[in-house]
């Protein structure tokens, strides 16, 4: 229990992972998973992600640092853990000769106390996809047995590496749905994933890893705190970007113009964007394809991506300096 008195599920500590070669993939990753919520680890193609969650799944020992996953170490205590657990892997792997129905049921064999396995294909929506031989199913599909299989335990601990990938906009959704209940029912999750509108809208809390390390983390208001919003528009022939009001004072901390197009970055979307508005109507002006957005994650994760250093401690420009 912290002080807050959330009881930690998985606890990691100073972790790093090195392969046979030398690359040290994971350096010194430090988080905690609460019991009940989901946590979305994030970062770009080769960030340390699938190194780090197979550390947490036991399937390999750390180099250094430490790992209680249900108050034990995965690697070395795999027993007591991996009943409690269920895991679904990047790449699922399974016989393509079996129908889902036969996969689920081998699974089922290997898994204690398992749920009958209609019920948990019913759930992924693979019902009546039962006699179908997995080599027929989409990749989509796929996926969705792949959750199945790491559902068919009942775990209290969910380990989902990229869950929706390959899935399509409505599976996606159906999936999120699905996570969303397991969390209301009480399962810790852990997943990791490209896609930055399914962390912020699915995650409670979150880690973006560059490197091997956590470069930001928190809950997705906090990752996005204090990152400048955004406004742009084009102006209608005649006018230009110097027309504009002074902007200076209202938080605008980045300005661009290419031909009549503008783009504001701002600390203080609501008075730049009155300022900018009042003075279209009061001149006459048609500002087309008028966009106003919020600071995102993917403004937070670009900024890592791109520097390696989190966006806040190298915002001097936006005359705000926060510690991420
Ligand atoms: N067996 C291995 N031997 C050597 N290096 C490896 C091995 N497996 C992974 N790596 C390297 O470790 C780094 C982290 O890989 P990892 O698969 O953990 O990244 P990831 O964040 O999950 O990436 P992705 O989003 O592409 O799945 C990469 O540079 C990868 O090439």
């Amino acid at each position: 229990m912290d002080i807050e008195g959330h009881e930690h599920v998985i606890e990691a500590t100073g972790l790093t992972r090195v392969y046979a070669d030398g690359f040290e993939a994971v350096r010194g990753v430090t988080f905690s998973v609460r019991r009940g919520e989901i946590f979305a680890l994030l970062g770009t193609n080769g960030a340390g992600k699938t190194s780090t969650v197979e550390l947490l799944e036991g399937l390999a020992a750390p180099a250094a640092g430490r790992i209680r996953v249900l108050g034990h170490d995965p690697h070395r205590e795999r027993a007591a853990v991996r009943p409690r657990t269920g895991v679904m892997l990047q790449e699922g792997g399974f016989p393509a000769g079996l129908t889902v129905a036969e996969t689920a049921r081998m699974w089922a064999g290997c898994t204690s106390g398992a749920r009958p396995e209609h019920e948990v294909l019913a759930r992924v929506g693979l019902a009546d996809k039962r006699r179908v031989r997995v080599e027929q199913l989409s990749g989509g599909e796929r996926r969705r047995l792949d959750l199945a299989l790491a559902l068919l335990g009942d775990p209290e601990v969910l380990f989902l590496d990229e869950p929706t990938t390959g899935l399509d906009a409505e599976g996606r959704r159906d999936t999120w749905a699905l996570v969303r209940e397991l969390r209301d029912a009480g399962t810790t999750v852990l997943l990791t994933t490209h896609y930055l509108e399914e962390a912020e809208g699915l995650a409670d809390r979150l880690a973006i890893l560059h490197e091997g390390r956590i470069a930001a983390s928190g809950t997705p208001a906090e990752v996005t705190a204090g990152r400048p919003s955004r406004i742009s528009f084009e102006l209608p022939a005649g006018h230009f970007p110097g027309d504009l009001p002074p902007l200076a004072g209202l938080g605008v901390c980045g300005h661009e113009s290419d031909g009549r197009i503008v783009r504001l970055r701002t600390r203080e979307l609501q008075r730049t964007a009155t300022a900018v508005l009042v003075w279209a109507e009061r001149t006459g002006v048609e500002l087309r394809g008028l966009e106003v957005r919020s600071a995102s994650l993917e403004e937070a994760f670009l900024g890592i991506a791109r520097t390696g250093v989190p966006p806040l401690r190298r915002s001097r420009e936006c005359g705000k300096e926060v510690a991420a």
